[in-house]
């Protein structure tokens, strides 16, 4: 039988970070392999060669892998985004980047940003502190029966 996935989450890095992904990936793979994973086309990528992680892929971020991830994020589909973004350099789709992070302020999405954030939260999904978001979409997938 196989294991049912816990939650959903979106796993993105800039090209600068994606070293730094890889590597929390490996690190955290006991952890990531529980839940049922999303990234951007090239991110996803590098941490699959890496791991034995299995990735839903959206396309690249500047093709709108971004907005793909938004949108789900929209839907209440992701439950936690991990998001190393690189801050020194200019991004030609900084447009969609925002409107990423804003969605996930507007549905209360934890999000990470940084590798000290992305460990925090990856060991307080190990520890349950992100139960609560499976409640939440029960809630609202009941309202939506009703
Ligand atoms: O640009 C990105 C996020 O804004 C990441 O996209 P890739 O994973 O395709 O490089």
């Amino acid at each position: 039988m196989t294991e049912e996935k816990k939650l959903s989450i979106a796993l993105i890095a800039h090209d600068k970070k994606k070293k730094d992904f890889v590597k929390l990936a490996v690190s955290y793979e006991e952890i990531l392999k529980k839940h049922t994973l999303y990234s951007t086309g090239t991110t996803g990528q590098r941490i699959m060669e890496a791991t034995d992680l299995a990735i839903h892929r959206f396309k690249s971020g500047p093709l709108g892998g971004d907005q793909q991830i938004g949108a789900y994020v929209s839907d209440n589909k992701i439950d936690m985004v991990i998001f190393l973004r690189d801050p020194l350099t200019a991004q030609p789709h900084e447009p969609d980047i925002s409107a990423l992070l804003r969605l996930c302020d507007v549905y209360e999405i934890p999000l990470a940003t940084n590798l000290g954030s992305a460990e925090l939260l990856l060991r307080g999904l190990d520890a349950g502190f992100l139960n609560w978001r499976a409640v939440a979409k029960e809630t609202e997938r009941k309202s939506i029966d009703i």
